[in-house]
């Protein structure tokens, strides 16, 4: 098992990892819209749900994967009403790639953030 960690994505807020490797396996943690810095990134969905897949392609690569090999993607959101933004923003990220995906409204998320994802992503 590998801890992965990188400069390029916010740190962990808590006590876990940005990113385990288990054999072919990548899992991140859920990345929410914080910049490298650690801020909550200004504005409204369309700029939280970028810097998120900003941070999670920094994670992503970090763990010597690549989008095209993301398996699954959990979404968590706390208004549903801001789905077409998050999807829109999703198939840019992937292009043609579709993962397997679960997308859940819930009651708040750290830091005060709109969406939080996490994604399993497979090497092999
Ligand atoms: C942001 C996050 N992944 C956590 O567990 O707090």
């Amino acid at each position: 098992m590998d801890i992965i960690q990188t400069h390029d994505a916010p740190a962990a807020i808590g006590p876990y990892s940005q990113a385990v490797r288990v054999g072919p396996f990548l899992y991140t943690s859920g990345q929410i819209p914080l910049t490298k810095e650690g801020n909550l990134v200004e504005g409204g969905i369309s700029e939280q749900v970028a810097q998120v897949f900003a941070n999670l392609d920094a994670v992503l690569k970090a763990g010597g994967a690549t989008r095209e090999q993301v398996v699954k993607a959990t979404i968590f959101m706390t208004d549903l009403a801001e789905f077409q933004v998050v999807n829109e923003a999703c198939a840019s990220f992937f292009g043609e790639h579709r993962p397997a995906r679960s997308t859940v409204q819930v009651a708040a998320l750290p830091r005060g953030a709109r969406v939080e994802i996490e994604l399993i992503a497979y090497r092999g």
